[in-house]
């Protein structure tokens, strides 16, 4: 089985980016990214792109137009392509059963009604988005239920790192042929095939022990505020016996990004679902740990400020997930920054490459408050630090940005109401330089010597 044309439907932070390597690594393929938004496509076809990657702008410039197109034009993608990728969003439900847990499957869904309605020959339909165990078969069952006279669909789960097929011979092909797409650059002893249940469950499985990781040390981190151990040292002890491994083990004002939280739901529904109540009570404890920590965090910026900081001008360094994106789904910023808003704060918001749309949008949705106008008023958003710390009672690092580290601390402080504050989420500065220069500094997982919370002071409270 040859492949001469892949048509992507979802042109989003994943299908954007994934088909523009495939057109890079295979220039005899031609594929179109096709999404249902006019916007987002537009996006894909101007100087702008809408999602920020390192490296991106470079692969796209160079097969857009050649063997890489983006597309509205879903119907004519999906007629010419001999394999499509499902790439659409699957977010957590916000309704009905299920509601707060399970993957709401309506995108894939019209995806498979899409394709159904409109393919005219043989495809392979590649599952790409993350999806609960068993997912390919609404797919399955939407394509043969409404299949043209002819028409042959073989269904296969890749979700990100696996290549996977269905056990029977004409499903042996489809999964050789995405093989081959890959085989282009990845080595083939790095390509896994396995069945399509064991593919969907090792996604959602790999994040979800990625974030127990994350919540395992972030447990700790609060021990170590408590005792006066050293978070990091304990993750480098800890991480040098190689059955645990270095990696993932960075305490942090807690764990964002699109995938983390909903997937381990998505889990926690299944297992529910499968009437394993011990095993979704295990895995939400990760999701619960997790809100801990970014509470834990917020908590002590307040109790710090002495228990108030209505009025006061905080200033919020870093809003997306992590460094290097300007992508904030779940983003610990949010939480933040919400609660701080809600405490009557005023903050001045910097982030180096998310949108200030996008920064509006998170802080002021119907999610979020019911008062979107008080929110927007008490918001002021800044293209650099040093104009967003100007004037600030205190600083929240709340993203892991390399420029952070290099910014000139005595100049901040000088600019600064005193006492001055930095509460760094994410441990990248230097606290005893901050110390040193007066600043009253608060961490993650460690007891500074001048921390500056009220029960430094003397008094009480501080869990
Ligand atoms: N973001 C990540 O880092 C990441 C990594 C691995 C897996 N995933 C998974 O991949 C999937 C996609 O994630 P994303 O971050 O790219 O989402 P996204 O929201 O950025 O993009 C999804 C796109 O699909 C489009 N779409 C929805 N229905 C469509 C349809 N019927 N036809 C055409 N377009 C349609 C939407 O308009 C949107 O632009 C999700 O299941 C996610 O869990 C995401
Ligand atoms: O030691 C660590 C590592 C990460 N994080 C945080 O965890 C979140 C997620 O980080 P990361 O995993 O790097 O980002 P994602 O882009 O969300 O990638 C995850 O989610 C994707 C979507 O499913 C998967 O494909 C990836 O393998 C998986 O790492 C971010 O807020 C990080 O700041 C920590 O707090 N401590």
């Amino acid at each position: 089985m040859v492949i001469e044309k892949i048509c992507c439907l979802g042109a989003g932070y994943v299908g954007g980016p994934t088909c523009s390597v495939i057109a890079l690594k295979c220039p005899n393929i031609t594929v179109t990214v096709c999404d249902k938004s006019v916007e987002r496509i537009n996006q894909w076809n101007s100087e702008k792109l809408p999602i920020y990657e390192p490296g991106l702008d470079e692969v796209v410039k160079k097969c857009r137009g050649k063997n890489l197109f983006f597309s509205t034009d879903i119907a004519k993608g999906i007629q010419e392509a001999d394999l499509i990728f499902i790439s659409v969003n699957t977010p957590t439900k916000t309704f009905g059963n299920g509601k707060g847990r399970a993957a709401d499957l309506k995108y894939i869904e019209s995806a498979a009604r899409m394709i159904a309605d409109l393919a005219t020959s043989n495809k392979i339909v590649v599952e790409k988005s993350t999806v609960p165990v068993k997912a390919a078969e609404i797919i399955m069952k939407i394509l043969r239920a409404n299949t043209k006279p002819g028409v042959e669909y073989q269904i296969l789960s890749n979700p990100e790192f696996l290549a996977e097929g269905t056990a029977h011979s004409r499903g042996q092909k489809a999964v050789q042929a995405l093989c081959w797409v890959y085989e282009h650059w990845i080595p083939a002893k790095n390509i896994l095939t396995t069945n399509t249940w064991s593919s969907e469950l090792s996604k959602l499985a790999a994040n979800a022990f990625l974030a127990q990781r994350i919540s395992s040390i972030n447990s700790l981190s609060a021990v170590c505020e408590a005792t006066g151990a050293d978070v990091s040292e304990v993750a480098r002890a800890v991480g040098r016996d190689s059955r645990i491994g270095p990696k993932f083990l960075e305490a942090s004002i807690g764990f964002g990004g699109s995938c983390f939280q909903k997937d381990i739901l998505n889990l926690i529904y299944l297992c529910e679902c499968l009437n394993l109540p011990e095993v979704a009570a295990y895995w939400q404890q990760v999701v619960s740990l997790n809100d801990y920590q970014k509470t834990r965090f917020t908590r002590k910026v307040i109790e710090s400020l002495f228990n108030t900081v209505s009025d006061k001008k905080i200033a919020i360094l870093g809003f997306s997930f992590k460094k290097n994106t300007g992508d904030t789904r779940e983003s610990p910023a949010i939480y933040v920054s919400n609660t701080l808003l809600d405490e009557g704060a005023k903050l001045h918001i910097y982030d180096p490459k998310v949108e200030v749309d996008q920064i509006y949008y998170e802080l002021t949705n119907a999610y979020v408050t019911s008062e979107p106008e008080r929110v927007r008023k008490n918001i002021q958003i800044h293209d650099t630090a040093y104009s967003a710390v100007t004037g600030a009672h205190a600083i929240v690092l709340c993203t892991e940005w390399d420029e952070f580290k290099e910014l000139d601390f005595k100049k901040i402080y000088d600019a600064m109401m005193k006492p001055a504050y930095i509460f760094d989420g994410r441990k990248i500065l230097d606290h005893e330089a901050l110390i040193n220069i007066g600043f009253h500094v608060q961490t993650i997982g460690k007891r500074l010597s001048r921390a500056g919370s009220i029960r430094a002071q003397g008094s009480q409270t501080m869990p």
